[in-house]
Parts: C-alpha cells; sequence; structure tokens
C-alpha cells in the first residue's frame, strides 16, 4: 500500500472507534471514506455496532456498505444523524472546508447540517491557513447555468463546467450542472458563501462553513491529531 492510502487509513481506523452502538450514522462520500466503511465492518465483525441507522451521501458509499451487510436509509426516514463522518478536500485554521471533489457536495451539506456531530477525515495535505487551492464545487441548475456562468466569470471567479471523461458534461445525482470556481485563497469564506447561497440558480456550494466539529488528521509521521472547533482559540496560528 503506498503512503496516501496509509495515511487515509489510519485516520479512517480512528474515526471508527468514534462510532457509538447503537446510534444513527451518516457516511459520506470519497476515497478516505471508502477506508472508513472497511475499517467501520471491520470494527463491527468483532463486535456487532447494532446501528439504529445509517444514511449515507453517494451511491458508491450505499453499495460499499451494504456489501459489507450494513443496511443504508435515505435522509428522509430519520429526523437526524449522531455523527457524520466524511473527507474533506482542504481545510482552513477554524475547520471550515471545501467539498464536493466528488460532485456530492448537496447531499453531503444536506446530511452535514442534520447531524449532531460532524467529523472529517483528512491527510495533512489537505490544511492550508485559507481556503483555496482546490477547485470550489458550485451546483447549478440546467436551466440558468449559462447565466450563472457569465456572472462568475464576471465576479472573476474563473468558472469553468465539470466535464466527464467523455468530455460531456458532469450531471450530479440531482441532474444539474457543476461550475468548478478558480478562487485564490479565502481569509473570510462567508462573504464568497453569502453571494453564492443569494444566486438564483444556484443549488448548492462546496463551502462548508462551522460545520466540522472534530477534524483528524493523519500525519506523515504516522500519529493521528485531533482539532476541535470548540477549541480553535487554543490552537496555535
Ligand atoms: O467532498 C467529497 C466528495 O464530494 C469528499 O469528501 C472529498 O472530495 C474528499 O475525498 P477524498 O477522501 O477522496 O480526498
Amino acid at each position: 500500500m503506498n503512503e496516501q492510502e496509509l495515511l487515509k487509513q489510519q485516520v479512517a481506523a480512528s474515526a471508527a472507534q468514534l462510532v457509538v452502538p447503537g446510534s444513527i450514522l451518516g457516511v459520506g462520500t470519497g476515497s478516505t471514506v471508502k477506508w472508513f466503511i472497511s475499517e467501520l465492518a471491520k470494527r463491527d465483525r468483532l463486535t456487532p455496532l447494532n446501528l439504529a441507522a445509517i444514511v449515507t451521501t453517494s451511491n458508491r458509499s450505499k453499495e460499499q456498505l451494504e456489501s459489507y451487510g450494513f443496511k443504508v436509509v435515505e435522509l428522509a426516514d430519520i429526523d437526524h444523524a449522531d455523527l457524520v463522518v466524511d473527507g474533506a478536500d482542504r481545510v482552513d485554521d477554524q475547520l471550515n472546508g471545501i467539498k464536493g471533489g466528488g460532485g456530492a457536495l448537496t447531499l453531503e451539506k444536506s446530511v452535514a447540517v442534520n447531524s449532531e456531530k460532524n467529523v472529517w477525515i483528512v491527510d495533512e495535505g489537505k490544511l492550508v491557513h485559507h481556503l483555496g487551492g482546490f477547485p470550489l464545487p458550485v451546483e447549478v441548475l440546467p436551466i440558468s447555468c449559462e447565466q450563472n456562468f457569465r456572472q462568475f466569470e464576471q465576479a472573476g471567479l474563473e468558472p469553468t463546467f465539470r466535464q466527464r471523461q467523455d468530455g460531456k458534461r458532469y450531471i450530479t445525482h440531482y441532474g444539474n450542472y457543476i461550475i468548478d470556481l478558480g478562487i485564490s485563497p479565502l481569509p473570510i469564506p462567508s462573504g464568497l458563501a453569502g453571494y453564492l447561497d443569494s444566486t438564483v440558480g444556484v443549488v448548492e456550494h462546496g463551502l462548508f462553513l462551522d460545520i466540522c466539529d472534530e477534524l483528524l488528521i493523519a500525519r506523515h509521521d504516522g500519529t493521528v491529531e485531533t482539532r476541535y472547533r470548540n477549541q480553535l482559540n487554543k490552537i496555535p496560528s
């Protein structure tokens, strides 16, 4: 296994220990979450977790969970999740993140805001002081996507339509497009989030602000560091 995969496995194994037996669990999407699901299954095999319900944010994660015998329900079937474990593309000093590299941002945000606790699992290469250095995904309705594209261009946000390998536009689970924005580092990401939230035709965007409660970071020295949102003032800048 290469070092990157080893880091993902280590941080995923730590997150699997946070799952409380009998609880309602949310499971995100991505290559780090893939490890989390297999570590969860490993733990469940040793001592059954008897989870009350599992919701997930993509068909990929659903299929993997089901392959281990977990039963997955829809978000609409639960009132809330007790814990969601998800990956992230970039995380800043305030534990704000860019998510949606895998295109699942809308369901990811819906599941996240309906959870008591959000844990993100990343390797240290994802850490930045200010959010940036990764295309910011914005899911847009097809009917007004060209207008949105021009608006973003005029705002200097360097938009590009996400494409599939065959060169056609990427289509989300909900039949929408994704416009990736080439943003420069954002010291105050709430400004851009507010602009996108108020833009007609935008379904959701990948700025996840004040959502992550606990960040698990796989370090190259083999350790896993935990940062808590409610203890941010204790983190040296
Ligand atoms: O937001 C996501 C998918 O929409 C993922 O959590 C994010 O892209 C991180 O993925 P990976 O663990 O593969 O780096």
